[in-house]
């Protein structure tokens, strides 16, 4: 794709959409698979580059997976069974991958080398190798194991207890999935929730996870036990049309299928708080994760702020929230969101400059965003993605308001998290 002319200055949108697998729990599904003991089948997996990588990982260890569309089979034969690569484990774009393998690798008796693209090469890993390295397992890599390409030696683990300064779901999970192979109990505290399904999939494959508050924790030696695995529609991807709905004339948007997990539906608390006409039906629990259709309708808004303990909710939706923002009547103001910094790009860099050319009225923070709404008019420019899918597919949203023609540069990243959301975009104008 590279470079590519946007949809702009469209009417509305409307129609019903399927909305893809969730990537953080089809990431999960692949790991948690492949150390179990038994068949694992796997419904509506994402067919996103990242996930794909995921699997790459552990074909390359010897593990038994096949695909068919979105169905995966996975023959898992515990822990045990992974094979030393003779190649080194790739994870391209993925920091879900790097992190959590590295925890999971961390607890077994094997040498691993692993590599990702030059955005991962640029994103922190100490935030798990440091944990992980007292835990015993022995990690070497650029600047002392906090760059890629980094390798990994590991088994003999103790349990650990850990205060992460972070709250981060990749490094909970990445002590979690070490903690399961090390001796004693290991804890993980964090100061504030962060999406917890590493914890909810452990327990559906018969594992025993403690949680009181903020402290998770995984006695070490326990076996886990294949199981069927349904994956929602990832609430991280039905959000560029939720705020589309909710921004463009008119529109009406009905998304089947979407994961309600409530470490993930910061997106919902915003859209309500700014005032949009939402609808939830059919709620329901599967695999110990809640799912329901969501409908959202054109109305006014206003702006909000966005804090604390909502950041983990939202992370990967603060590039939507803030165009969402920009046709909010009055001032949207995102903080302690410093995160944004170590993702795919610099997401405070990112999201500013690009929408700044469409002409938005907005400024960076040293940890988030000030918009400034109004129903601000956007015009066209050419932008880039700079690699990161969610700026993509952010800008592809802000060009349908746009008067004037909008180009996108590296439009290909979109296929790391929603490969087929053109499809979806086209089919609702
Ligand atoms: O655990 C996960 O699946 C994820 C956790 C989040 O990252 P952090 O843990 O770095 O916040 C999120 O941004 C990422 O898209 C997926
Ligand atoms: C940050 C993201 O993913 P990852 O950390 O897995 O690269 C994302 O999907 O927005």
């Amino acid at each position: 794709m590279g470079k590519i002319s946007l949809k702009t200055n469209v009417g509305k949108l409307s129609g019903v959409i399927q909305i893809p697998g969730d990537k953080s729990i089809s990431h999960r599904s692949i790991m948690l698979g492949a150390i179990a003991d038994g068949k694992t089948v796997v419904e509506n997996f994402l067919l996103g580059e990242d996930c794909l990588r995921t699997i790459d990982c552990f074909k390359k260890m010897g593990v038994n997976i096949t695909r068919n569309d979105e169905i995966v089979e996975i023959v898992g034969k515990g822990f045990e069974a992974l094979k030393e690569p003779t190649d080194i484990l790739d994870v391209g774009n993925s920091g879900t991958t790097s992190r959590l393998l590295i925890g999971l690798l961390s607890g077994i008796p094997i040498h691993s080398c692993m590599i990702g693209d030059d955005s991962i090469a640029k994103r922190p890993m100490k935030r798990v190798t440091e944990p992980l390295r007292e835990m015993g397992a022995k990690i070497d890599g650029r600047q002392d194991a906090e760059f890629t390409p980094l390798a990994i030696r590991g088994g003999n683990l103790r349990a650990i207890n850990y205060h992460s300064p972070v709250a981060s779901a990749q490094v909970k999970s990445s002590i979690l999935l070490a903690g399961i192979n090390a001796s004693g109990t290991t804890t993980v505290t964090e100061p504030h929730k962060s999406r917890d399904h590493t914890e909810r999939m452990l327990k559906a494959f018969g594992c025993k996870v403690a949680e009181d508050g903020l402290t998770v924790g995984i006695t070490g030696g326990q076996k886990l036990k294949g199981t069927n695995i349904f994956v929602p529609g990832d609430i991280s991807s039905a959000a560029f049309f939720l705020v589309a709905g909710a921004i463009i004339p008119n529109s009406t948007i009905k998304m089947m299928n979407v994961g309600m997990n409530p470490t993930r539906t910061g997106i919902i608390d915003v859209l309500i708080q700014m005032g949009a006409n939402l609808t939830i039906e059919n709620e329901r629990v599967i695999n110990n994760e809640p799912i329901a259709d969501l409908t959202i309708c054109y109305s006014e808004l206003h702006g909000t702020t966005i804090e604390g303990s909502m950041i983990p909710k939202l992370i990967d939706e603060i590039p939507i929230i803030a165009l969402l923002a920009t046709q909010a009547k009055g001032e949207t103001v995102i903080k302690d969101a410093s995160e944004l910094k170590v993702k795919e790009t610099n997401r405070i860099e990112t999201v500013v400059k690009e929408l700044s050319k469409l002409g938005a009225h907005i400024t960076s923070t040293e940890d988030g965003m000030i918009i400034t709404g109004e129903g601000t008019k956007l015009n066209g420019g050419n932008v880039d993605s700079y690699g990161d899918h969610r700026i993509g597919m952010m800008l592809a949203i802000a060009a349908l308001l746009a008067e004037g023609e909008v180009t996108l540069n590296n439009s290909e990243a979109i296929a790391v998290s929603y490969p087929t959301f053109f499809n979806h975009l086209h089919s609702l104008i």
